[in-house]
């Protein structure tokens, strides 16, 4: 008998492909490109045995409730989980102490780390690229006339040469992105953590730094750490009137980890220099937002992820979570709760 099975989003095809092919479940699909509305995705979970979600779909207690006990598995087609709520599936993660034959599991949540690393690496320092050597002003100049003459200071910018290259919170995608800037002569990569990660570091010869050091020393701060209680707004004025006032920040992990209104005024005020962001708070960022205003501030629609390989990969390694936790085995990638 086959589990019954939402998925929240149209998914890339490979991973629906697993889904199909395993025989096991009984999935309905959100078939389009947009969010699945909240009342329709409450009244769609009820009574389902797993949820394949993408990171728009908030899954705290009312979802849960709503899904109701027979939920056992709920797998993020995501690295990021700020979206789940932690505590609520903890709390229901328990196996149940009545239920002497396993009946009743508690839910286990499967992600995709790993397997968007290149592609989150490789866009990142497309970013840092396009802010620090000015491309999306460039561009525009070029094709509205602004383009004159030749001019020895125009549309200068900071180059990786000789630079120092922050990280703020070191894991495998800020070791993806240092080996991709190594190349282009960076002098030395510092890096801030909870606690130092020698064994990463060492692959990218990464000095550990305090936060203030990290922000004064950083001619590129790129951010790369998870969002948490403990990040909620990390990079705020503090953390930018520290900064020189030649530095590019970078930001392609979550739009929560910084204050944009500090942001924007250490912008539009010349204390950094320029910033490049794939993830913003709200996503999408209203195009009314006064950083769309700066013309060193670069936003993209979160796109770190998005090649056609990475996606499908994520889809596929998302189905696989989700159809391991059905059948109780060990997750590929499952978040230890
Ligand atoms: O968390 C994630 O997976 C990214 O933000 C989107 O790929």
């Amino acid at each position: 008998d086959s589990a019954r099975v939402y998925v929240t989003r149209k998914v890339p095809p490979d991973g629906l492909e697993v889904l199909r092919k395993s025989g096991r479940v009984q999935f309905e699909l959100w078939d389009t490109d947009d969010p699945v509305p909240r009342a329709e995705l409450l009244k769609k979970v009820r009574g389902v045995d797993g949820l394949l979600c993408v990171l728009t779909e908030k899954v705290d207690a009312e979802l849960l409730d709503a899904a109701g006990p027979g939920l056992k598995v709920v797998s993020t087609m995501s690295v990021g989980y700020d979206h789940l709520s932690l505590e609520e599936l903890k709390k229901r993660s328990l196996e149940c102490v009545y239920c002497h034959f396993h009946l009743c599991r508690g839910i286990r949540v499967g992600y995709t780390p790993d397997v968007l690393t290149d592609a989150v690496a490789e866009l990142t320092v497309a970013l840092l690229l396009c802010t620090s050597r000015r491309l999306v002003e460039a561009t525009h100049e070029a094709k509205t006339g602004g383009w004159g003459t030749w001019r020895t200071l125009w549309l200068c910018g900071y180059e990786l040469a000789n630079s120092t290259v922050g990280i703020l919170g070191l894991g495998r995608i800020g070791v993806a992105i240092a080996e991709r800037l190594k190349p282009f002569k960076v002098k030395k990569f510092i890096y801030t953590d909870v606690a130092p990660r020698p064994e990463l570091a060492n692959m990218i010869n990464a000095e550990y730094v305090s936060m203030d050091e990290l922000a004064q020393q950083s001619d590129f701060l790129t951010i790369c750490c998870a969002l948490t209680p403990e990040t909620q707004g990390i990079c705020n004025k503090n953390l930018f009137s520290k900064m020189k006032e030649t530095s590019i920040f970078i930001n392609t992990s979550r739009g929560g980890v910084v204050n944009q209104d500090d942001l924007y005024e250490a912008l539009a005020t010349g204390q950094i220099a320029g910033a490049g962001l794939d993830v913003t708070t709200p996503e999408p960022l209203p195009t009314s937002h006064p950083l769309f205003t700066l013309k060193n501030c670069v936003i993209l629609p979160h796109i770190a992820s998005a090649s056609y390989t990475t996606r499908n990969a994520m889809s596929v390694l998302a189905a696989n979570n989700l159809l391991a936790g059905l059948r109780g085995e060990p997750m590929e990638k499952e978040l230890k709760l």
